[in-house]
């Protein structure tokens, strides 16, 4: 570099051979060393990216993103079988999340009567998933065959609409939880965005295309005040990511719908609970805690305000899944293009009777027979709203939906599963 530092900035002041060809020479020699003296700082500065950044930490957003192994002819057999057709009027559905807790239980239950089911599931680690690979267990047993795969991987989606032409999607993979939206906001982006995003994509190039039926949030409704909770009540005001990325798949279905006739129906599910549940959700780590005599915290709104949830029980949910997947209506496109306006509906399917937490602490005790340690806390700035409450006259008009469990018999099945599944509490859920 040294040469560099001694030409004069001002040119003409220096003597020399002015030459064209030593000029051209010396301007080469330069421009070679910057250019080597750059490319040193960019390889460092890779270096320092990939090897030193804590973006090369474990980014538990990737994990789903692991490859997985797909296809063959033994596969594709397995494919075809779980997803043939076995009454007249059956319907062949490939529901996504199927390991998840809402998905097991609608695969089973579209199995039992008839349906070509096919799972799609990516496994990962959000919660235990030795408890998803007991789910995907239980519909083995029943001759639903589990796809390990992700949502974003467009080439298995389309593989799997090569195998079996679809008539229906039920959509239930999906990053959930309001709270772990502040630990890790790149899987909501990753699964509720971007994986819906794909998966809307294979199926509106799919022929033909197949109706979906989606899970969407009470959590959509933020922090609205007006009570029940109905589908005309304004949704912009989202308390948590995980909020704003379900309001922004709505959105995303009216795109596909307008543009390419996908049928839509987009289900906004009311704190589901019920045997084979989310460990991460309170109902379910209350239980876990109670029986270890670990202290819980229960959360109490403003002013010491009440909070509570339209809790709903699974198998509420699961009629009110197929409901919409029996009325849904076909799409309309064609090659990837529109023929004509398509269904593009959205429900809540709720309970219509809110609790409060703290009653739910009290059934959870008389059940378990064991004394809650309460720790009643100010509620966090987490994400979480203070109450949520179904108007469901539409689901109940249009889907014939009508939940019939109240929380106490709901939780009493529920603690009995938990009970049986983790040998009396002593095999404690992680
Ligand atoms: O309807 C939905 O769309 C969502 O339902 C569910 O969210 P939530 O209704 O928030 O359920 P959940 O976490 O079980 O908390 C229940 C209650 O316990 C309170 N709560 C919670 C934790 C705690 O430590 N203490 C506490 O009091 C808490 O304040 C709340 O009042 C799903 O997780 C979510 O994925 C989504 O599907």
């Amino acid at each position: 570099m040294k040469h560099l530092d001694e030409t004069p900035s001002t040119p003409g002041k220096f003597k020399m051979d002015k030459s064209p060809y030593f000029l051209h020479r010396t301007r080469w020699q330069s421009s070679v060393a910057k250019l080597a003296f750059w490319s040193l700082v960019f390889v460092g500065f890779i270096f320092i990216f990939f090897y030193r950044s804590p973006s090369s930490l474990p980014d538990p957003s990737r994990r789903s993103l692991r490859t997985y192994s797909w296809g063959g002819p033994a596969w594709e057999k397995r494919v075809r079988s779980s997803a043939h057709v076995r009454t007249r009027r059956g319907v062949s559905v490939l529901v996504t999340g199927a390991a998840g807790f809402v998905g097991t239980h609608v695969s089973a239950a579209l199995k039992r009567r008839g349906d070509g089911v096919l799972g799609l599931d990516n496994f990962n680690d959000y919660y235990d998933p030795s408890l998803k690979r007991a789910r995907q267990a239980l519909l083995e047993r029943s001759g639903v065959f589990v796809v390990e795969g992700d949502i974003n991987d467009a080439a298995l989606l389309k593989k799997l609409f090569e195998v079996v032409p679809f008539t229906h999607v039920m959509h239930l993979a999906a990053q959930a939880g309001v709270r772990y939206a502040m630990e890790n906001p790149s899987s909501y982006v990753h699964s509720n965005i971007a994986g819906f995003v794909n998966l809307l994509e294979v199926c509106k190039s799919a022929n033909p295309q197949p109706a979906i039926v989606w899970a969407s949030s009470s959590s959509v409704y933020g922090l609205n005040t007006k009570v029940p909770f109905s589908e005309k009540d304004r949704t912009d005001q989202p308390a948590s990511l995980y909020a704003a990325t379900k309001k922004a798949g709505e959105e995303i279905a009216h795109t596909y719908n307008h543009i390419y006739g996908l049928s839509l129906t987009g289900l906004r599910f009311f704190t589901v609970y019920g045997p084979w549940g989310r460990p991460d959700m309170a109902y379910f780590f209350f239980t876990r805690d109670i029986l270890k005599g670990k202290a819980i915290s229960v959360f109490q709104g403003a002013n010491h305000g009440t909070v509570a949830r339209d809790f709903t029980y699974i198998d509420d949910i699961v009629k009110g899944c197929l409901g919409a997947l029996d009325t849904a209506e076909k799409s309309t496109g064609s090659g990837g293009k529109k023929r004509g306006a398509a269904q593009l509906r959205v429900f809540n399917l709720g309970n219509t009777s809110p609790v409060p937490v703290t009653d739910l602490v009290t059934i959870l005790e008389r059940l378990l027979k064991v004394k809650a340690k309460r720790n009643i806390v100010k509620m966090p700035r987490n994400g979480d709203v203070p109450f949520t409450h179904a108007n469901i006259s539409s689901a109940q008009r249009e889907l014939g939906y009508k939940p019939t469990t109240d929380l106490q018999t709901g939780l009493k099945k529920f603690a009995r599963w938990y009970l049986g599944y983790y040998n009396g509490g002593k095999k404690a859920a992680s």
